[in-house]
């Protein structure tokens, strides 16, 4: 339900976002990517696991979509969907995770209306299973999944040509990449991933990863082909950087990854 507010005459009116007197109305929220195309964008973060997490929503409709919450996080996110007067249609993973919990399970307690989305090859439960090529809708706005598999095998990378933006989960970092070795990794999958799905869109793509640990939080497809240190290089010796960075496990990893095989339902 979308909340109204007023004073002195002025009314505040959910995702519409408008504040309203006598016939004139100013719109309060804005996305540095809005081009009057009704889309909002907001880039959420957790220290802890450096995870970012995406709102993304149809200030027309109302309609929202999440991309990979923390559990940790659930109730700011429902708070800020509610306050910005957005309804929460999907919460969506980009690939079953292994350093957090994702929130999709609580968010569903919160709003039970929204449904769970991950990709069928990651082996997890969700109320929808996307696969290739398949697009979910909010609002007038698309998101295409894309099959990106190499970090893990049902990652998906997701896109919105629309707005020249697409959210890489853990498949392309900024100036690195995903691990490879745990769960189905492969360093030759993940680099024909990316030189395949990800370096063949258009070079002003924006590129939104799941993490970040160097306070970066963004990129573009143009820069990633020229300066990331390990994609740029041939197959053999990425896979020889791959085979050789000697990251510690993930902590939390043994309490997330079969918690996310249900798509944190049970926490
Ligand atoms: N130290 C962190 C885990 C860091 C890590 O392994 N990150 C993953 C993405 S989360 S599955 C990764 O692929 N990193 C690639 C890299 O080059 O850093 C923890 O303990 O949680
Ligand atoms: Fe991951």
């Amino acid at each position: 339900m979308l909340e109204k507010l007023t004073f002195g005459g002025w009314r505040i009116a959910g995702a519409y976002c408008t504040l309203s007197k006598a016939g004139v109305q100013i719109r309060l929220v804005s996305s540095a990517m809005d081009k009057g195309s009704n889309f909002f964008f907001r880039q959420l973060f957790d220290t802890v696991s450096s995870t970012y997490t995406y709102l993304l929503g149809d200030t027309g409709s109302c309609e929202a979509v999440l991309i990979d919450p923390v559990l940790e996080h659930a109730e700011r996110d429902a708070a800020l969907i509610r306050e910005l007067g957005f309804k929460l249609i999907y919460a969506m993973n980009t690939h079953m995770h292994a350093d957090h919990i994702t929130g999709t399970g609580k968010l569903k307690s919160i709003l039970p209306e929204m449904k769970s989305v991950i990709g069928k090859a990651s082996g997890a439960q969700a109320d929808v299973y996307l696969r290739d090529g398949e697009v979910i809708n909010f609002g007038a706005h698309k998101l295409e999944a894309t099959a990106t598999p190499g970090h893990t095998n049902g990652c998906l990378t997701y896109i919105c040509h629309e707005q020249g933006i697409a959210f890489t989960g853990d498949t392309l970092l900024i100036r690195g990449c995903g691990r490879t070795d745990f769960q189905e990794g492969s360093s030759e999958t993940l680099y024909n991933s990316v030189h395949q799905r990800i370096f063949t869109l258009p070079d002003h793509y924006t590129l939104y990863p799941a993490h970040d640990y160097r306070g970066q939080t963004a990129t573009t497809v143009a820069e990633e082909k020229k300066y990331n240190p390990r994609l740029t290089k041939s197959l053999p010796e990425f896979v020889n950087i791959m085979k050789n960075l000697n990251l510690p496990y993930p902590k939390m990893i043994d309490k997330a990854v079969p918690a996310n095989r249900v798509c944190g339902l049970h926490y």
